[in-house]
């Protein structure tokens, strides 16, 4: 049997501006997405019954959870039910991403997993089905469904894409702790203060910020550490918390740089990866 084996790379929020909330629940958002080279791996393979196993660093954390529940697995359900697919995969997933950690993990899971069953049984990639069913599996699927730098807006699902990142040194730092992206927007104070600026992506980045920051601030006091050790690195590009956090980020100028702030964020004991936005 053939085995798809499907990259599902970090993503990060550049900037996040959060507009309104809506009767729905959900947020408007304007939102800037990127893609790091490295990330969690989905391989799947066609079986007699579907069945999810877990490998890699983060592997435990998930294992104590439902596995019918895990974005991979229902977005495998789903696949087969939309597609007229039978059921039956064979899927691994190689954990690499701390959960609840702002950089899309599961999301990142969930579109892998559409990616591999849409090559394994000739739907096309940008099939509109493919994406609404990525829209129901949450805000950022699409998102990392399209998997390229992308302006995202409305609950983050309507994807403009922009020009490619060229491979910039990125370093990702986590304190440790999981956030949930429920309890931090239910904490934003509401205010709109304004939309994404002009010019290209870095100019927007630049003068963006995140809005999420202060709430998850207040619930994990960590990322304030994180975010002072990145801000004071030397030859930092830009540095802030993506999406729900806790996870930050700091673009670099040379990959001599990042690796040595992630030697000092190494040093502290928190999670760190090394690896470029593309
Ligand atoms: C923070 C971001 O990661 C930025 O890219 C996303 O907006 C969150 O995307 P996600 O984790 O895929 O979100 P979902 O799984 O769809 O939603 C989780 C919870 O986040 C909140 N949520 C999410 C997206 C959005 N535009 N507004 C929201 O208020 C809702 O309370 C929702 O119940
Ligand atoms: N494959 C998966 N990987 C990670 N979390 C998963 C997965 N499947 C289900 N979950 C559940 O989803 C929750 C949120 O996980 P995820 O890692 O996607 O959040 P996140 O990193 O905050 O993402 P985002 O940036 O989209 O907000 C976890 O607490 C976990 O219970």
């Amino acid at each position: 049997m053939t085995a798809i084996v499907e990259p599902a790379p970090a993503k990060i929020n550049l900037a996040l501006h959060v507009r309104r909330r809506r009767d729905d629940g959900y947020h408007e958002l304007e939102t800037l997405f990127a893609f790091c080279r490295d990330g969690d791996v989905v391989t799947v393979t066609r079986a007699d019954a579907t069945d999810l196993t877990l490998t890699g660093p983060f592997a435990g954390v998930l294992a104590g959870e439902a596995t019918d529940d895990n974005l991979v697995m229902r977005a495998a359900r789903g696949f087969c039910a939309r597609f007229g697919v039978e059921d039956g995969h064979a899927i691994t997933l190689d954990k690499h991403l701390p959960v609840a950690s702002g950089i899309g993990g599961g999301s990142a899971d969930a579109a892998a997993t559409l990616r591999a069953l849409a090559r394994l049984h000739g739907v096309a990639i940008d099939h509109p089905e493919l994406f609404a069913l990525a829209a129901e599996l949450g805000a950022d699927v699409p998102a990392c469904l399209l998997g390229r730098t992308a302006l995202g807006q409305g609950k983050g699902d309507a994807l403009q894409p922009l020009a490619p990142l060229g491979d910039r040194p990125v370093l990702l730092v986590n304190p440790g702790v999981g956030v949930s992206t429920a309890a931090v927007f239910s904490r934003w104070d509401g205010v709109d203060r304004g939309g994404l600026g002009d010019g290209d992506v870095w100019a927007m980045a630049a003068a963006g910020r995140n809005d999420l920051e202060p709430p998850a601030r207040a619930l994990a006091p960590a990322i304030d550490q994180v975010l002072d050790l990145l801000g004071r690195a030397p030859g930092v590009v830009l540095s802030r918390m993506s999406g729900s956090g806790a996870t930050c980020f700091a673009v670099f100028g040379s990959v001599a740089a990042r690796d040595a702030a992630a030697r000092a964020a190494g040093d502290r004991g928190w999670w760190t990866l090394a690896t470029f936005l593309t």
